[in-house]
């Protein structure tokens, strides 16, 4: 049985097509935002910039199996859906809008649908989470998925690019929003939509927003936060975008990316440290990664490349030159909470990130 929901909710492709069939006749454009529920502010953030630009705006909520490996949470994974349903009723925005008469009107826009597809839905054939064991037809976005996040979870990807298809071929958006907090899946899906020569989205129409952060401690907001401790939400977790920072400025400072990587290390080193030096609670405190990287290839950063030596090479495609974009990105381990985090050195509009 569904909570109940002010917006209508489809759970199938054939019931959501019948309805998106209805909206296409009158033309509407549609926005399109996935989300793996356990709402918070950040799937917010892009659900308002879609329903600032297109008349209807869907949201799905679906936990995809294939994108977690079989060691991984998809068991625990927070799931609210009564929640959730809450969060998108109460979500609107007012905007001015020409009617058919050509005068400016304002109108208050709301979510129009949630698609809340079930597994077999998805995966008709069957999911294993163990990618030996699967058979069908998956996508992979060759040369992309392994670095950054895929160094550790090296089958994350090929998941998350195999359900985006398949949301995307469902719901068939005019647009669609990803969030920077996952900058490597947002690039690489945007990379997608180009390859596969997909016109719903176009590439040009996937559209990155910006991290929400909490507002005092600037953690990224994220669904995993559910899983920390008071103690380790407010004195480590903290510690990743403040690590980040630190090697920003090493950066603007002319330092050198190894220079900058140690600095952010250090951060979180010393946050370990003192965390473990006082008594109560133990917090257990361990980076994952922390690295600059190419946005073109995801290529590793040279050790020695300064600020100004990478904003002097050309590269082919708008991000070069001054405010030449790095994604400077990491990963952390908070207890049994795995935490990431990213910041764009020079100019995130060179890699079409919303202002
Ligand atoms: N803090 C945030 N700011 C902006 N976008 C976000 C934020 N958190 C998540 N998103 C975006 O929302 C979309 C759905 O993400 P998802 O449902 O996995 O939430 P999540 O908080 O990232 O969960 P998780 O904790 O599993 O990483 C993705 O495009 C993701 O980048
Ligand atoms: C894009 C996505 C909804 C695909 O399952 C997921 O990876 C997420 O929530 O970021
Ligand atoms: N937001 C990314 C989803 C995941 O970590 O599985």
């Amino acid at each position: 049985m569904l909570p109940p929901s002010t917006i209508p909710i489809f759970t199938s492709v054939a019931s959501y097509r019948e309805w998106r069939r209805k909206v296409a006749e009158g033309k509407q454009s549609v926005g399109f935002v996935a989300t793996m529920g356990a709402l918070h502010e950040g799937h917010l953030s892009l659900g308002r910039r879609s329903l600032a630009a297109n008349d209807l705006t869907v949201l799905s909520i679906f936990v995809n199996p294939a994108q977690f490996a079989p060691h991984e949470d998809l068991a625990t994974y927070p799931r609210t859906l009564p929640h959730d349903l809450e969060l998108l009723s109460s979500l609107s925005l007012s905007v001015e809008i020409k009617n058919g008469a050509g005068q400016l009107e304002r109108v208050t826009r709301t979510p129009s649908a949630v698609f809340l597809p079930t597994v077999p839905e998805m995966y008709p054939a069957g999911i294993s989470q163990d990618v030996s064991e699967q058979k069908g037809t998956f996508v992979d976005v060759k040369g992309y998925g392994h670095q950054m996040e895929g160094r550790t979870r090296p089958t994350f990807f090929r998941g998350v690019a195999t359900v985006v298809t398949k949301l995307f071929n469902a719901v068939e958006p005019t647009r669609t929003y990803f969030g920077q907090k996952d900058i490597q899946q947002a690039l690489l899906l945007r990379r997608m939509t180009r390859d596969l020569l997909l016109s719903h989205p176009t590439p040009e129409n996937l559209f990155i927003v910006p991290t929400a952060r909490d507002s005092s401690s600037k953690l990224a907001l994220s669904s995993r936060n559910a899983y920390l401790t008071d103690n380790e939400r407010e004195h480590a977790a903290p510690s990743l975008y403040a690590a980040l920072q630190a090697g920003r400025q090493a950066w603007d400072a002319g330092e050198s990316k190894e220079s900058c990587v140690q600095r952010a290390y250090a951060l979180i080193s010393e946050t370990a440290e003192k965390l473990n030096s006082v008594s109560g609670e133990k917090v257990d405190l361990k980076l994952d990664y922390i690295e600059m990287n190419a946005p073109e290839s995801f290529d590793v950063l040279g050790a020695t490349v300064t600020r100004q030596q990478w904003e002097s090479e050309a590269v082919q495609g708008g991000n070069s030159g001054d405010g030449r974009a790095v994604i400077f990105s990491g990963a952390m381990w908070v207890g049994r909470t795995r935490l990431i985090d990213n910041i764009i050195l020079g100019n995130p509009r060179n890699l079409g990130i919303m202002e």
